[in-house]
C-alpha cells in the first residue's frame, strides 16, 4: 500500500492511498478517514460507495462526512467506483465502464478481466483496511445512487459482514431501469436470471435484512424515475422489513443533498456499530 496524502481533519486524519489490486488487476486508489478516537484504539468502519462518474474523491471532499465521523468515533472508507488505467475497457457513455463499475463482478468481455468491484469491496479492500488501520471488525455500509445500489446489494447478500445499512438516493431496482439494464446486459450478459443477485428490491423481497435500513431520497431528484424507490418500498412492505425511507422535500441528487443528511447516516451507523453485541 502506498500513501498518497494524509491531512489532519477534525482532529483525525484524512488519508488517500493506493495499492495493486488482485481483484481488479490494476492499481486502485482509495481514501480512509480515521477519527481522533482511533489514536486510543480500534474504531468501527463505515463504507461509503460512490455513484456514477465518481472517484474516491467526490464524497471525501463534498460529502462533509468527516466532522460527523470525528464526533461519533467511526472510520470511513471511500473506495473508487471502478478500475481505471492502461488496459481497462471503457465506453463513451458516462454510465458504463470507467466510473461505472456497478459493484459487481463482470462475466462478459471486454469487462471481465478488470471489472470486479464486488470482490474488491467485499473481500480485498476490506482485508487491506482491516490489516492496515486501527479498526474493529464491526462494519456498516452506505452509498449514493450507484453506490447506494452497491451498498444495499453487497450487504443484503452478505448480512454477516455488515452490522448496519443505509443509502442516499440509491438505484434500487436496476433490472427494471435504464440505470441497470444496459450495464447488466454488458457486464453480466443477457440472461436476466443472473441480474437478480444485483437488484436490491429483489434481494430484499427474497431474504430481508437482519437489521433496520435507512434510506434518504430527494423529492426533486432529477433521476428519481431511474432510481425506482417505489420498488424498494413495496418489497420492504411485503417483507415487513423495518425500513426508514425518508422522502426529503425539495432535495435533488447532488452532493448538497448527501452533505445535508450525512450526519444522520453516520449517527445511524455509529449507534448500531457501537451497540452491545447480541
Ligand atoms: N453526468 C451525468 C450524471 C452524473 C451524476 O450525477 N453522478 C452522480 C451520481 S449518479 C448515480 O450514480 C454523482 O455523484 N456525481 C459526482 C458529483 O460530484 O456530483 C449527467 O449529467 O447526467
Amino acid at each position: 500500500m502506498r500513501k498518497i496524502s494524509e491531512n489532519r481533519c477534525y482532529g483525525g486524519i484524512q488519508g488517500v492511498y493506493s495499492h495493486q489490486s488482485e481483484a481488479c488487476g490494476v492499481e486502485m486508489t482509495f481514501a480512509v478517514y480515521l477519527p481522533p478516537q482511533a489514536e486510543q484504539g480500534p474504531v468501527p468502519v463505515l463504507w461509503y460507495l460512490s455513484g456514477l462518474t465518481c472517484t474516491h474523491e467526490n464524497a471525501m471532499t463534498k460529502g462533509g462526512f468527516q466532522c460527523h465521523a470525528a464526533r461519533h468515533g467511526v472510520a470511513i472508507v471511500f473506495p473508487d467506483t471502478s478500475p481505471r488505467g492502461d488496459g481497462v475497457a471503457d465506453d463513451e457513455a458516462y454510465d458504463l465502464g470507467i466510473g461505472a463499475g456497478f459493484y459487481l463482478n463482470a462475466t462478459q468481455g471486454p469487462w471481465e478481466p478488470h471489472f470486479r468491484m464486488y470482490d474488491y469491496v467485499l473481500e480485498e479492500l476490506r482485508g487491506l483496511v482491516q490489516e492496515s488501520f486501527p479498526v474493529t471488525d464491526r462494519h456498516g455500509i452506505t452509498g449514493h445512487s450507484m453506490g447506494g445500489h452497491g451498498a444495499l446489494t453487497i450487504a443484503l447478500r452478505n448480512p454477516s459482514r455488515y452490522q448496519s445499512l443505509s443509502a442516499f438516493s440509491p438505484i434500487v431496482n436496476p433490472s427494471q431501469s435504464d440505470w441497470g439494464r444496459k450495464q447488466f446486459s454488458a457486464y453480466l450478459g443477457d440472461d436476466e436470471a443472473t441480474w437478480a443477485q444485483h437488484d436490491a428490491s429483489i434481494l430484499l423481497g427474497e431474504s430481508g435484512w437482519h437489521g433496520d435500513i435507512l434510506i434518504d431520497q430527494g423529492t426533486d431528484d432529477q433521476f428519481i424515475d431511474l432510481l425506482r424507490p417505489q420498488a424498494f418500498a413495496e418489497a420492504a412492505s411485503l417483507r415487513r422489513q423495518p425500513t426508514v425511507l425518508r422522502l426529503q422535500k425539495g432535495y435533488d441528487h447532488s452532493y448538497f443533498f448527501v452533505a445535508t443528511f450525512a450526519g444522520d447516516h453516520v449517527k445511524w451507523h455509529a449507534d448500531r456499530l457501537k451497540a452491545e453485541r447480541p
